[in-house]
């Protein structure tokens, strides 16, 4: 039987016949920026883990093979996925899986407050301008860790008596930077106090998980968040992750750019209202439900001013999925500040390969109305400039090829399946450039 080995190389190319109205209904999985930390966090449990509504993205798959390197075993099926950390045994993670995402960081938090020690690589994920983690390992050596970096890695070792608490005051609200505290913090002695604290509901999600496994974490979802140590944490129950609010944010846009009536399932309106705000602004018509969106066919739109921030800001994950909709304006100059990856344009120079009337000058992105599209080669550098492309391919005439497609789906959910359903001419292949992934058992 012929099996595909690796559904989710990073080398794929998607190909995209344009310019088919789309309709229908399509059904939001479970967020990966949650998903990502909650499989790390799961080694901090004595007993096994059961995580519903996991996506089938490529992080998964590769956190998944980070944690069979430490003997800890995983049962995926359909959405459900088991994580058994009873056996588990500490080792380093240096390099390999490691560098293929952005959250393998997660692991230095969750380590260390397992095992009091962590030997992590430098974390890899998305190209969009510099990412350091200055304020992960602030937070580390605040609880009494001893931080070193040797020959691309992170050595991190708590003292014999163990970590303690702290009071840590983030530069900024950093996402990673709290959620690696909070994993850190849970087994610490005493209380430990993060100001200046990421809000995002990714955060609260993580805060759930821990608690009930009988973590002590109060404030979450606020600015302050306040962590008092325990000894042990064991899961008990099963916890469903929370909606992806930026795979929803980005079918609504394909919604208003290309689509002739879609329902989009599964979402947590308020974790969208910035967004459902500016697109609304535009002229978007969207009526909201318990847990689904609606959004009618686009009429005249007018271009906006898109300013990233912070949660509950604009997110900087759906800065490019609403580009191409600005395109689709009648009248007036679009404007886009990423204020959090001021360097996140590296999807523009592929866009204007389609005929976009759009640029950059000096990190701010311009976009002007753009009668049509035409298919094109073009690149997903990393996965929202890879969703962005991916709208634009649709509503293109004729053929697009994104190549490393593999980066879309680090993020989208079975996305091939979900497209086609809404009617869209895409297939996922191998790059015919790079050997193939097909192998006989
Ligand atoms: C796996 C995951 O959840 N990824 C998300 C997470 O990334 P990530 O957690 O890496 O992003 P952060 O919130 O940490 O970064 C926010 C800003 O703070 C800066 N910073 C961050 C940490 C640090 O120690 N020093 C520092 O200077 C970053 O360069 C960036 O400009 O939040 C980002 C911002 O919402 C999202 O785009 C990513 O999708
Ligand atoms: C930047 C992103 O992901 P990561 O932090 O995992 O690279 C993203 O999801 O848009």
């Amino acid at each position: 039987m012929k099996v595909e080995k690796d559904l989710f190389s990073p080398m794929k190319q998607m190909i995209i016949h344009g310019g088919k109205p789309l309709q229908g209904d399509v059904w939001i999985g479970g967020a990966k920026n949650s998903t990502v930390a909650l499989i790390p966090a799961s080694i901090l449990s004595r007993t096994p883990v059961t995580l519903e509504g996991v996506p089938r993205i490529a992080d998964v798959d590769n956190l998944m093979d980070l944690l069979s390197e430490m003997d800890v075993l995983c049962d995926f099926h359909e959405t459900t996925l088991q994580i058994n950390p009873e056996n588990i045994k500490m080792s380093p993670l240096p390099a390999g899986k490691i560098k293929s995402l952005r959250a393998s960081y997660y692991f230095m938090g969750a380590l260390l407050g397992r095992f009091g020690k962590a030997v992590v690589g430098f974390p890899g994920g998305d190209d969009i301008g510099p990412r350091p983690i200055d304020q992960h390992i602030k937070g580390f050596e605040a609880l009494g860790a001893t931080v070193k970096n040797e020959n691309d890695q992170i050595i991190i070792t708590a003292p014999d008596s163990g970590l303690h608490g702290a009071k840590i005051h983030l530069k900024m609200p950093s996402v990673g930077a709290t959620m690696n505290i909070i994993m850190a913090s849970v087994t610490a002695q005493g209380q430990t106090i993060i100001e200046n604290a990421a809000k995002e509901p990714e955060i609260i999600d993580l805060a759930t998980f821990l608690n009930n496994m009988g973590a002590t974490i109060r404030g979450a979802g606020t600015d302050t968040i306040r962590v008092e140590g325990v000894a042990r944490l064991e899961a008990q129950i099963p916890h469903t992750i929370i909606p992806d609010r930026i795979e929803a944010g980005t079918y609504v846009a394909l919604a208003a750019c290309i689509g002739n009536g879609i329902r989009i399932h599964n979402i947590i309106e308020e974790h969208l209202d910035a967004y459902l705000a500016k697109v609304e602004e535009m002229g978007v018509v969207i009526d909201a439900d318990e847990d689904s969106l609606y959004v009618y066919p686009a009429g005249d739109l007018k271009m906006v001013q898109v300013r990233t921030d912070v949660y509950p800001g604009f997110a900087t994950d759906l800065q490019q999925p609403i580009t191409p909709l600005l395109l689709t304006a009648k009248y007036g100059e679009g404007v886009v500040i990423d204020n959090i990856y001021p360097k996140r344009i590296g999807h523009i120079a592929q866009l204007q390969k389609m005929g976009a009337d759009i640029k950059v000058e000096d990190n701010i992105i311009l976009a002007h109305p753009t009668a049509k599209l035409h298919g094109a080669e073009v690149i997903a550098g990393e996965i929202r400039a890879g969703a962005c492309l991916m709208i634009a391919g649709l509503m293109a005439e004729g053929k697009t090829v994104i190549d490393k497609a593999g980066n879309i789906l680090r993020g989208y959910d079975r996305v091939e399946q979900k497209l086609r359903r809404l009617g869209a001419d895409v297939e996922i292949v191998d790059d015919p450039e790079v050997p193939g992934v097909l192998d006989t058992i």
